[in-house]
């Protein structure tokens, strides 16, 4: 039997122009995620992961090849359908929070589902249970400058799970963190991996973090090679 793919990115190509060079950031690169799958990818600075990243993300466009996510070639779908598909199939997790300072912690995590159509009551309920579950609920009614950096990143952990979308994507998750606080954060990473079954496609340059995922890649010269090694628990 052949496991179901939640993103089949195949043969994707992207340049940049810089001047009148062309840089080559990603020559053919291919990669399927599987439900449950913890993918890390790794590389030297400006050798193209957040590229690639949001490319999967369809936050950005390839030159060519396709990205398939739950059946769906993102790569075709117009401007104005790749809001609802993201809101409705990724999650994204960056180094900066990016939570919105007017509202609470719980409406900020509620927004996708507010933004969806939710009720407000039914998207805040939500909330407070995935709070629960990260261990923030008690920050429900404090404003984003009110909390610590490590909190900041559990609640915009809980805004991108809340949808329960099919990849979460996170691009230097801990970036911005002390190592025990962004040690933290990926216990949180690898504890909603193992329980919820949720794929993780994880950015960074720093290979210990890189070495928690179950499958890591490195992006040289601007291909994906599988590194092989025993995941970190
Ligand atoms: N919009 C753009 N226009 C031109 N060049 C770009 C653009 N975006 C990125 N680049 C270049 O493409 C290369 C890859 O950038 P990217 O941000 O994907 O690398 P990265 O591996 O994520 O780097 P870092 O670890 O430093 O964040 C870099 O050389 C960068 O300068």
């Amino acid at each position: 039997m052949t496991e179901k793919k939640i993103l089949n990115a195949h043969g994707i190509r992207k340049t940049y122009r810089s001047g009148q060079d062309t840089l080559l950031i990603l020559d053919d690169v291919s990669l399927t995620l599987y439900p449950g799958d913890f993918v890390s990818l790794m590389g030297a600075s400006g050798s193209g992961k957040s590229t690639f990243l949001n490319i999967l993300g369809t936050m950005d466009a390839p030159d060519s090849g396709h990205v398939f996510i739950h059946g769906t070639d993102t790569v075709n779908l117009k401007e104005s359908e790749l809001a609802d598909f993201r809101r409705n199939h990724i999650g994204f997790v960056f180094q900066f929070h990016y939570l919105l300072p007017e509202f609470s912690i719980c409406e900020n995590v509620a927004m996708p589902l507010m933004i969806a159509g939710e009720s407000r009551t039914r998207a805040l309920k939500s909330a407070l249970e995935l709070m629960d579950y990260l261990g923030i609920a008690e920050r429900r009614n404090h404003f984003p400058a009110e909390i610590s950096g490590g909190e900041k990143q559990r609640a915009a952990i809980c805004r991108a799970l809340i949808a329960q979308p099919d990849i979460i994507l996170a691009d230097e998750p801990t970036g911005n963190l002390d190592r025990e606080t962004g040690n933290h954060v990926l216990n949180l990473f690898q504890k909603i991996n193992r329980d919820l079954k949720q794929c993780f496609f994880l950015v960074t340059h720093d290979e210990s973090i890189g070495a928690i995922a179950s499958r890591q890649y490195l992006l040289k010269d601007a291909n994906l090679i599988e590194k092989k090694g025993e995941a970190v628990s």
